[in-house]
């Protein structure tokens, strides 16, 4: 196969725990991600190489959508780290030439773990331009080696669904049903670094109960959750619009509520700074949308899917991945 298409899906924290920082600067996490429907789109395809060229990989992204472009050199892109690690990882030190294209619609810098999905979508769309086989499970073991060595959110995305993550939250532990349920995704214009948001949980770490931790263990799919995410509280204290944001959903109609707490299903995405708001249908959603945007963030609805990153089928072939596309 010399190109293929690789669906790329952004993602939301259903639960996130984090506890203190670890001698390996990393924190603990006990994470539970789930898809969603809004995504990109990676094209990638093999090339002729000059002899003595070695590995050469060439990187292009168009965003499309409202969403800032992403102005980094072709190296510095973790879909161009994905391919040159794997190979790396697998020994393959001959000439070849692999270009890729992303179509951006998941903004950077959001929570949505955009990049990480990218670099599990250029790990897959890797394996099936160079015929490796990933039901082999020696290899398997590689790619997740290298997914993990990428970032904590990677291997999350060689998955999909809904899944609770340990260790750094990059250690799969099982799978949870996903949920059907449509979500709206708000932002203010600027980004929150991961490491940032780390850095200053660390200067106060306001720890999970035991309740909380037993809680989350217990759930069996994504829709007996109750949303959680103590490293909100440091991404506010960083980027304070995100407590304007998230009192304005959760007093808006249309928000979906825990049936048990009764608390609004409204929850920052991981370190931020997008913010998510569970909402009853399509058209409480719709509705949602088109208000946060009067107020001059972005805003865009979609689904929770099952998928994770994945390539796609070629034509002839059947997918189900064109009712995740339509949804948004
Ligand atoms: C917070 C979460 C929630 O899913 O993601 P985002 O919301 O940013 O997408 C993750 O923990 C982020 O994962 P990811 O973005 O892949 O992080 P990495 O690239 O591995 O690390 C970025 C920075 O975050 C810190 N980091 C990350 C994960 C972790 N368990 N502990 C940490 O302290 C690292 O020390 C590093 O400085
Ligand atoms: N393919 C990519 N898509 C998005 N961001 C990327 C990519 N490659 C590298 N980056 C860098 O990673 C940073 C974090 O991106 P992203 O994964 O989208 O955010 P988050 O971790 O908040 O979900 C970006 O600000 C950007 O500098």
């Amino acid at each position: 196969m010399n190109h293929v298409r690789v669906f790329s899906p952004a993602k939301v924290n259903l639960h996130l725990d984090i506890s203190e920082r670890r001698p390996d600067g990393y924190h603990g996490a006990y994470s539970i991600m789930h898809a969603l429907s809004m995504h990109d789109m990676l094209t990638m395809r093999r090339e002729f190489a000059a002899p003595g060229s070695g590995l050469v990989v060439d990187v292009h992204c168009a965003t499309h959508g409202d969403i800032a472009e992403l102005n980094i050199p072709a190296e510095s892109n973790i879909a161009y780290k994905a391919v040159v690690r794997l190979a790396e990882a697998l020994g393959r030190t001959g000439d070849d030439s692999v270009l890729i294209g992303i179509d951006k619609n998941i903004p950077h810098a959001a929570g949505l773990g955009g990049g990480s999905s990218n670099a599990a979508a250029a790990l897959l769309g890797a394996c099936a331009l160079w015929d490796i086989d990933l039901a082999d499970t020696g290899v398997r073991a590689i790619v997740e080696q290298v997914a993990s060595g990428l970032g904590a959110d990677v291997p999350f995305f060689l998955h999909g669904g809904c899944v609770a993550l340990t260790d750094k939250g990059d250690i799969y532990e099982r799978d949870l049903v996903p949920s059907k349920r449509n979500v709206v995704i708000v932002r203010p214009e600027e980004g929150v670094s991961t490491g940032a948001a780390y850095a200053a949980f660390d200067a106060n770490p306001p720890l999970s109960s035991d309740e909380v931790k037993a809680d989350a263990r217990a759930a069996e799919s994504a829709d007996d959750l109750h949303l959680f995410n103590n490293l909100a509280p440091a991404s506010e204290g960083l980027l304070p619009v995100l407590t304007d944001i998230r009192e304005w959903l959760s007093g808006h109609a249309g928000v979906a509520h825990d049936a048990t707490t009764g608390a609004p299903q409204v929850l920052l995405c991981g370190s931020g700074s997008s913010t998510f708001a569970i909402c009853d249908d399509f058209d409480a959603a719709y509705k949602l949308v088109g208000d946060a945007r009067l107020n001059g963030w972005w805003a865009r609805s979609c689904n929770f899917t099952s998928a994770g990153a994945r390539v796609l089928p070629t034509a002839g072939q059947a997918t189900n991945l064109g009712a995740v596309q339509k949804s948004w």
